[in-house]
């Protein structure tokens, strides 16, 4: 694991859509930090913010107001240099519907990014084939998005969001296309890389399924945090997804789809 010191703290981060008779406060204040080395997930009832949370950090977006710091620094401060370095190297996005271009094969799209960014070419393939064999990806390396299933395209989709090693990866409900058991396969291989390589890992989800990888959860609605939970040490998952559906049947929301 990577030392447990401060990577990301959202300071009373607010975010109001819309004017003057039309407005929606997406987020209403939202503080948290994440260590070093977390995985750490975001759930909450469709609406509560979780995309618009995520948007900001990723500078997608700009809140309202508030403050979002990487190692100590304002990410709003950032000038343009500053914010592509951000952007290329500093976070990793990975997007429900895998977002991957469809006339490049599964290789041409991980190695994208660093093509874009000079890569450099002996690290690159050292890196490609390394995560390759951890995604369980390398028989489709040489097709394209049309000829790979759901769950092969989003594990395409992390390769590419890690081959740039970013300090932090980003997952915006990354099993919301899948069925199932490509979920599991894939919460499985993030977990793996998260305990691994130490990578940390901020996914929104209102999968409890999905969630339950997570090494502890905040709770969102109406745009405030509302509830956390830990994952405790040696705490089984099936322990952990039962203290999450609990929460979520406070919230008189969720689903309980037991994987
Ligand atoms: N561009 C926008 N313009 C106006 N309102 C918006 C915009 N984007 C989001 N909202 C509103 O902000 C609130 C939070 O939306 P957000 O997408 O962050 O929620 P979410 O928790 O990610 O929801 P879901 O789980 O359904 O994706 C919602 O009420 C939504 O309608």
């Amino acid at each position: 694991m990577a030392s447990q010191g401060k990577l990301l703290e959202v300071q009373n981060l607010q975010k109001t859509y819309g004017k003057k008779n039309n407005i929606t406060k997406a987020l209403n204040g939202v503080s948290f930090d994440i260590l070093s080395g977390e995985f750490l997930g975001i759930m909450g009832p469709s609406g509560s913010g979780k995309t618009t949370l995520l948007n900001c950090v990723a500078t997608i977006i700009q809140p309202t107001s508030g403050r979002v710091l990487l190692h100590g620094k304002n990410i709003s401060a950032f000038d343009s240099k500053g914010l592509a370095e951000y952007r290329g190297s500093r976070i990793g996005y990975l997007f429900q519907d895998f977002a991957l271009l469809d006339n490049l094969t599964g290789q041409e799209n991980i190695l994208l990014p660093l093509a874009i960014h000079g890569m450099d070419f002996t690290k690159a393939r050292t890196k490609l084939a390394e995560l390759a064999r951890m995604l369980d990806i390398t028989d489709v390396l040489h097709k394209f998005p049309s000829q790979m299933s759901g769950g092969q395209k989003q594990r395409v989709a992390a390769a590419r969001c890690l081959i740039s090693e970013p300090d932090i990866v980003l997952a915006d409900e990354p099993t919301g296309a899948l069925d199932t058991r490509s979920a599991r396969t894939l919460m499985t291989k993030l977990e793996g890389i998260n305990r691994s390589s130490g990578r940390t890992i901020l996914m929104v989800s209102h999968d409890p399924n999905a969630a339950s990888f997570c090494s502890r959860i905040l709770f969102i609605q109406d745009g405030v945090i509302f509830h956390e939970l830990r994952r405790k040490q040696e705490e089984s998952r099936e322990k952990f997804y039962e203290r999450i559906l609990k929460v979520l049947a406070q919230l008189g929301g969720g689903s309980a789809n037991v994987l």
